[in-house]
């Protein structure tokens, strides 16, 4: 069994991001989509997070043009986009040579076209990430059933998402056990407020998780 990494998003504050550096964590996530209360707008400078090393850094989108895409990518040093809306695979693939690109798809847990849907995605991007598919586009700290996933060939590395939390650990660790999961992406359930994180939960998820 492989061990997952960690991607902790909805990341609004330089300090916090630095202690998840720290922490080991992976990933962090800052939201571009303004509809979001995670919305990183200006909270965080270009510069700071352009010089800041130790963690790959994810820039979230929803429904963003490739030039708008790119252009905050430049701003703010960003390692990899994640395409949380309709984005066709055409638009993933145009950014391929430039940025990784993490593709979310938001699933019910009753697909029975799944695998379709991602084999059209599979030439034009590096990464699928898994959410729960819900009103809002992301961060509702709702689960979808995993079940789904082990029953769907997927032949990209995954993140795992949707309303993971500190009380899902055993649950967490059945299923990487035999699910080939390439991330963990936690958010909501780790929050004090929107965009801030309690530091001590995430530090004890990381822990527990080994
Ligand atoms: O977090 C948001 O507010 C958000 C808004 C719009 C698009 C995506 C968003 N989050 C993306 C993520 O990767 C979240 O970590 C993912 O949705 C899981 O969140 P949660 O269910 O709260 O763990």
């Amino acid at each position: 069994m492989n061990q997952p990494r960690i991607k902790v998003c909805g990341m609004t504050s330089i300090q916090q991001v630095q202690e998840l550096a720290a922490l080991g964590v992976d990933y962090a996530g800052f939201i571009f989509y303004e509809g979001s209360p995670r919305f990183v707008g200006s909270k965080i400078a270009g510069e700071d997070l352009k010089s800041l090393t130790g963690i790959q850094k994810v820039g979230v989108f929803v429904n963003e043009t490739v030039e708008a895409i790119l252009q905050a990518a430049a701003d703010f040093g960003l390692n990899a986009v994640q395409l949380h809306g309709d984005e066709a695979p055409e638009l993933c693939k145009t950014l391929l040579d430039k940025v990784k690109v993490i593709k979310a798809f938001r699933v019910r847990g009753d697909e029975t076209a799944l695998a379709e849907l991602l084999a059209s995605y599979e030439d034009s991007v590096d990464y699928f990430l898994f959410d729960t598919r819900a009103q809002e586009y992301g961060g509702t700290g709702k689960q979808f059933d995993w079940s789904v996933l082990t029953n769907t060939s997927i032949n990209k590395p995954y993140f795992l998402s949707g309303g993971i939390g500190a009380d899902d650990v055993e649950q967490v660790k059945g299923f990487i056990k035999t699910n080939n999961v390439f991330s963990l992406d936690v958010n909501s359930k780790f929050e004090i407020e929107p965009g801030v994180k309690d530091m001590e939960r995430v530090k004890h998820f990381i822990q527990d998780i080994q």
